[in-house]
């Protein structure tokens, strides 16, 4: 998914040599991306417990495709999307000294960040909520 889906949206093709750093960036963005992702499993956790009566049966059930719908909340993952492209606009401008904006191209396309959290990150931190709560009665 990362070298394959997200990595070719966010960079221009080439070769600039920088094969070292390049991988230290891949690898601080694959942490950050692993961390955030199984956060999922602290969530998923708190949902279970705030109601372990409808989780149970559904649980012992073995129904991904239930837990995958009580787990979800369409609402929220468009306010988590909004909020991560006004960060990326935040964080991603590039300023002077004084504190002026440079230019009114950003590092990265704030829009595409959004996208890839609708596309990518939400989706497995999701997966990872319904594989942890298949496990929670084990
Ligand atoms: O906020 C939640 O309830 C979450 O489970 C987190 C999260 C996310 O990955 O940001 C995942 C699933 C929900 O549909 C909404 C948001």
């Amino acid at each position: 998914m990362y070298f394959k889906n997200l990595l070719p949206a966010f960079v221009s093709e080439g070769d600039d040599a920088n094969y070292g750093s390049t991988a230290v960036c891949d690898v601080l963005c694959l942490q950050a991306l692993s961390k955030r992702i199984h956060y999922g499993k602290f969530v998923a956790e708190a949902k279970f417990r705030d109601s372990p009566a409808l989780f149970e049966p559904i649980i012992r059930g073995q129904d991904r495709e239930t837990l995958m719908r009580l787990v979800t909340f369409e609402s929220v993952e468009a306010s988590v999307q909004r909020r991560v492209e006004m960060k990326a606009k935040m964080y991603g401008q590039e300023i002077d000294p004084d504190g002026r904006r440079r230019n009114l191209q950003y590092k990265i396309d704030p829009q595409l960040v959004a996208h890839s959290y609708g596309e990518w990150v939400m989706p497995l931190t999701k997966r990872v909520q319904v594989e942890y709560l298949l496990r929670r009665l084990d």
